[in-house]
């Protein structure tokens, strides 16, 4: 949290990514890399401006109540905003020109209205309410309350370059400060505001910025050095590079989507990471999944979601068209399940993934994949959540083809 207001081009920067992500519809990471480029502000100042700009797309319901505000007001009541952020946090007012103010009282008042409303305090829409009451039932609030926190920053090692106690060291003489995460080795917390990606373990692939709950994922598929695995909703390849350095660079790792500028960004973090086994193919239809009948030891299939169990991290989709958008990808999910599943062995196994909370995005597909795919056995599955780890939200059921 910071210990001092935020200075007038801070307060400018965090205004102009909520005017970019609320009002012109650009993803977070995408507002940041546009606003930051060719800054070269320090990483303290990064983290300054990341953190008031998180909290206020977390709880934006909130500080719009606080500030008496709404996002498409932005641009003329942005310093309002930016003023009850300071207010809740009972820091002093940042020093910007003609900026709006709120009377003390009035400030107290809506506080206390704030206090007595969880979908205000949790900043949560009511469609995400409903949908998390239904779904999650008694288990939903204390969700719904992990998922306004701030994320925490974790980094995998990448075992094909160095261990995570080595990483951990080197990093140290860099000045970043990690903790090892006790319950997933490959995990390091890192504990301080430094900017990671200027780092020279970063430039020689040492680590990858990856969520502590997301590295489990790659974990359950137990790959061994030489099998043929295929990561079929590759993206860019975050579990990719994870798969390849459990597999030690041996075998055969065939990373696939739609998107081909995913998979060109696959290729240049493949390189960075000493990864040497990785193949990427686009997908053109359906050809190209039968092609790959029966072929591979390993599929994950980390498929398109909600992304309702990583909204600490992505918050700006809680305020976006998720819910129109949930019914759209849970037939893509039931689609990508039923027809890439095929490209698994008899004796193979298949991992289903999502970032997601929500039962009707997993469980749910699960069960009825398997209701019509007798051919198939569920091994196990695992909720992580954002209440129970700590982590990011994800889902992965391990599946074994048992026949043909
Ligand atoms: C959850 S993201 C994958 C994230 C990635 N595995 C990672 O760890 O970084 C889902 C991916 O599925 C891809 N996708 C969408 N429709 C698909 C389809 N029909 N077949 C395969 N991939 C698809 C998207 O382009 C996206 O990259």
């Amino acid at each position: 949290m910071l210990q001092s207001p935020l200075s007038f081009s801070q307060a400018e920067l965090v205004i102009g990514i909520l005017n970019m992500v609320l009002n012109e519809g650009s993803p977070l990471d995408r507002a940041y890399s546009r606003h930051f480029s060719g800054l070269k502000l320090p990483g303290e100042e990064l983290a300054r401006i990341t953190t008031v700009t998180g909290e206020l797309i977390r709880r934006l319901n909130l500080f719009c109540h606080l500030a008496d505000t709404e996002p498409a007001r932005l641009e003329r009541e942005g310093t309002r905003l930016i003023n009850a952020w300071h207010m809740f946090h009972g820091l002093a007012l940042p020093k910007i020109r003609y900026s709006l103010t709120i009377e003390d009282e009035v400030f107290a008042a809506r506080l206390d209205e704030a206090k007595a409303n969880p979908l205000l305090w949790d900043g949560c829409p009511e469609w995400l309410d409903a949908l998390g009451m239904r779904e999650l039932g008694e288990s939903w609030p204390a969700e719904r309350a992990a998922l306004s926190l701030e994320p925490k920053r974790y980094i995998r090692t990448n075992a094909l370059k160095c261990d995570r106690d080595a990483l951990a060291a080197r990093l140290e003489g860099e000045g970043v400060t990690t903790v090892a995460v006790d319950e997933v080795n490959s995990a390091l917390e890192v504990t301080s505001d430094s900017a990671l990606f200027r780092t020279q373990s970063f430039a020689d692939g040492w680590f990858e910025q990856q969520d502590a709950g997301s590295q489990k994922v790659a974990a359950a598929l137990d790959v061994k050095p030489g099998m043929r695995v295929i990561d079929a909703c590759a993206g860019a390849g975050g579990k990719t590079l994870h798969l390849a350095a459990m597999m030690a660079g041996k075998g055969r790792l065939l990373a696939m989507d739609v998107e081909q500028w995913k998979l060109d960004n696959l290729k240049e973090r493949a390189r960075r990471a000493g990864a040497h086994n990785v193949e990427t193919r686009l997908i053109t239809g359906s050809k190209t999944i039968k092609r790959l009948k029966l072929s591979a030891d390993r599929v994950l299939l980390d498929v398109p979601c909600s992304g309702l169990g990583v909204l600490k991290r992505n918050p700006d989709a809680k305020w976006r068209d998720t819910e129109e958008r949930l019914p759209v990808l849970m037939e893509l999910q039931a689609h990508i399940l039923g027809s890439y599943s095929r490209m698994v062995k008899v004796g193979g196994i298949l991992v289903y993934a999502t970032c997601s909370i929500m039962p009707c995005e997993n469980r749910g597909q699960v069960d009825a994949f398997l209701a019509a795919n007798p051919n198939f056995r569920l091994l196990e599955d695992d909720n992580i959540t954002p209440a129970g780890s700590g982590f990011d939200g994800f889902y992965l059921a391990r599946l074994e083809r048992i026949a043909e």
